[in-house]
């Protein structure tokens, strides 16, 4: 990190907060270790994870990946390692750029490692992205097992761009403390490691989740999460929009709040939560 002080803002989307870097020109090169230096809670700024906002034709991956957007999504996790999207993060990206005046309220689409994401903002209120398609894996690795604390239970793989086991429980407690990553096998199931989600049922389409997220530790909300969550219910509910032709929208409680996933017959899943900017400010000259 070569400049003097850093300027960051810091947002959050159902409670999964983050640290925003704005850097349009792509001048600003952060390691994995500024990173983890600024997410630390006790010793940083404190978040899930880092955005760096930079426009995609300065960002190699944005001019690569982000064919039609202006902005590039430059994800990290709390570790400081790289991930390829992250569903909270894209609409609190969206709320910054509408608050910093880069963008018109609507609709918008922004770049990001798992690709070009259509995001629509509002005024105020809630932002929704579509996702994408989930990607059930299939053959050796459909099935995989999450183990924690001695207890274990059947997961579905699913990538919503980035990895996901998705493992129904009893009772959210059943997960423990979650102080340290899960037990994910087969090991070969996910070579650059995943994010796990406990779901137990709340109701008709209606379930509650935590997750442990690579890179990052337990945290209060995971987007791309609650979209696996939401494709993993429906299809152990027998339901399949892309057989029946019906949307199929279910509500997903996190710790820090509600999103909404609706998946289409065309495959598209949307998501839709709050996105909140709260603060702004500089890093202490010299400190990183
Ligand atoms: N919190 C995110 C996911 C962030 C990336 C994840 N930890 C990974 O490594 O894949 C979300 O809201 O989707």
């Amino acid at each position: 990190m070569s400049t003097e002080q850093l300027h960051f803002l810091k947002g959050h989307g159902t409670e999964n907060d983050f640290v925003i870097v704005p850097d349009p020109a792509g001048l600003i090169d952060l390691s994995a270790a500024d990173v983890a230096r600024l997410c630390d809670r006790r010793a940083g700024v404190g978040a899930d994870g880092l955005l760096r906002v930079v426009r995609s034709d300065a960002h190699p991956e944005g001019r690569r990946m982000a064919a039609g957007a202006e902005w590039f999504m430059d994800y990290r996790n709390a570790d400081g390692s790289l991930a390829e999207m992250c569903g909270n993060g894209v609409r609190v990206f969206a709320r910054y750029l509408q608050r910093a005046g880069l963008v018109e309220t609507g609709d918008l689409a922004v770049g990001t490692r798992a690709g070009m994401r259509r995001v629509h903002l509002a005024k105020d209120g809630d932002v929704t992205v579509a996702m994408g398609r989930a990607v059930l894996a299939e053959g050796p690795d459909t099935d995989v097992t999450v183990a924690v604390g001695g207890r274990s239970w059947p997961a579905r793989n699913v990538g919503m761009g980035n990895p996901h086991a998705v493992a129904f429980v009893a009772d959210l407690a059943d997960a423990g403390r979650l102080y340290e990553p899960p037990e994910v096998t087969p090991a070969s199931a996910y070579p650059a490691g995943v994010n796990v989600e406990f779901v137990a049922d709340r109701g008709p389409r209606h379930v509650a989740m935590r997750v442990h997220e690579r890179g990052s530790g337990e945290t209060r909300s995971c987007g791309t999460g609650a979209c696996a969550v939401a494709v993993a219910t429906a299809r152990r509910d027998g339901a399949d929009p892309a057989a029946t032709g019906r949307p199929e929208t279910y509500t997903v409680d996190v710790p820090g709040g509600r999103l909404v996933v609706t998946e289409h017959p065309d495959g598209e899943v949307e998501m839709t939560g709050p996105a909140v900017i709260v603060a702004e400010g500089d890093t202490a000259p010299g400190w990183l």
